[in-house]
């Protein structure tokens, strides 16, 4: 079911007209819905059913106050990368007590942060990292929980940018030093092991790689089990793809149902996924209007308000993204668009060789916007990062204010 569907031929999210959103509030605009990220939650954690598990969304791809109290309502646990993401999940309403902190530069207040506010797990990255967790441990007097993170070494075939699991790959440990690490780490006091982790990529639309990382994290469990150190926790982390365009990706049952029945047996090992994209992307739209239609020689380019600033995804990774009208109605002409933003860059662009019918004043939606959208957003050219909306049935609740000019200079100074 989607919640941003035509109605008489207007885009509506959930009960309320996108047009009317963009006309309070103006553009360009994020617009989430909460019907759809609770769905989204709900179906990887109903999916694992009665065996020991925890959903940690990833706050990298959608970090905003509003998306994260949605989630923790649900109980969702977080994984973070950063204390100010801990620091967002904690103003959220969400419990410290269900965070992971992974992440392979983690300094040392953001460790005493973490272990202050109380955190599950943190996800390692380095012998270096031990020691440093191992440290601050002991000056707040504490054992800090920690978890592993093994590189499994395989190929997760995605986007060479978002690929995580391969050695090459600057994430994690090699799965040949694992042993000795786990050993290295059992040895400091301060410690406390109670799990292993993997995150192999992002936007997989294959469940053969995951099965397999977990197969081989599996192996490693049990090794270590041989040799006295139990782990408690199988954190697979995130990457399930989602569908931007032609993809197929597994639903998220379909993906954590192979992953429990790779577990059958060991009941007691529980399982934490990290999902960001697969709850966040299609539960969000960015929405432009057209400034003006620019007809070229070779190419014809529709200006639209909103650019790489606001949604780089296209410039950094030629992501293509669906970008649909919001009122099907139009007496304009179908033609081959670039979808183009203001920003003084060639590589501006929302969306390339689009066939639309628009007109200068037209409303267009970005679809898949609610992962690795706004989050990614910036400041470049001194433009206003956009609002943030969520929709909740008939309710539009503003969940980010657009910036305003000052807002730009904050923290700056001129000379006297
Ligand atoms: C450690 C970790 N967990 C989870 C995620 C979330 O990934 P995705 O948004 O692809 O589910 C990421 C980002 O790729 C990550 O680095
Ligand atoms: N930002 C990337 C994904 C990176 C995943 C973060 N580990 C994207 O938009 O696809």
């Amino acid at each position: 079911m989607d919640y941003f569907v035509y109605r008489d031929n207007h885009l509506f999210a959930e009960d309320v007209a996108v047009a009317e959103i963009a006309a309070q509030h103006h553009t360009p605009v994020y617009i989430y819905s909460r019907a759809t990220l609770e769905r989204h939650w709900r179906a990887f954690d109903d999916a694992l059913g009665s065996h020991p598990h925890l959903i940690c969304y990833a706050v990298k791809a959608n970090s905003n106050i509003g998306v994260l109290s949605v989630l923790a309502k649900l109980g969702s646990g977080f994984d973070i990368v950063s204390a100010g993401e801990l620091a967002r999940v904690i103003e959220a309403g969400g419990d410290p007590a269900k965070v992971v902190f992974s992440g392979v530069g983690k300094k040392h207040a953001e460790i005493r942060y973490a272990l202050e506010q109380g955190i599950m797990c943190f996800n390692v990255e380095s012998e270096p990292e031990l020691h440093r967790i191992n440290e601050v441990a002991a000056t707040l007097g504490v054992q800090a929980p920690i978890s592993l993170r093994i590189n499994p070494d395989v190929d997760a075939k995605t986007h060479p940018y978002i690929s995580t699991g391969l050695k090459a790959n600057k994430f994690g440990i090699a799965r040949e030093r694992a042993l000795a690490t786990y050993e290295l780490a059992a040895g400091l006091s301060n410690l406390n092991i109670i799990g292993m982790d993997c995150h192999i990529g992002s936007q997989l639309t294959d469940i053969d790689p995951f099965v397999d990382a977990l197969d081989r994290l599996l192996v490693l469990i049990d090794e270590l089990a041989a040799k006295g150190i139990h782990i408690h926790h199988l954190d697979v982390g995130g990457g399930l793809g989602v569908t931007y365009d032609k993809e197929s990706p597994p639903h998220p049952k379909e993906y954590a149902a192979a992953l429990a029945q790779r577990l059958t047996g060991r009941d007691a090992l529980k399982l934490i996924l990290e999902p960001g994209r697969a709850i966040a992307a299609n539960a969000g739209i960015m929405v432009t209007q057209v400034e003006f239609i620019k007809e070229g020689e070779e190419k014809h380019f529709a200006i639209v308000d909103a650019a790489m600033n606001d949604l780089i995804r296209p410039a950094l990774y030629s992501a293509w993204q669906n970008i649909i009208r919001v009122d099907t109605q139009t007496q304009a002409t179908p033609r081959v668009y670039d979808i183009v933003g203001p920003i003084c860059e060639t590589g501006d662009f929302i969306g390339r060789d689009r066939e639309l019918a628009v007109a200068p004043g037209d409303l267009l939606a970005v679809r898949s916007a609610g992962a690795y959208g706004f989050v990614m957003a910036s400041n470049y050219n001194s433009r206003c990062r956009p609002a943030e909306i969520m929709v909740d049935k008939n309710q539009v609740i503003v969940v980010r204010e657009r910036e305003n000019q000052k807002d730009l200079w904050k923290g700056e100074y001129k000379l006297p």
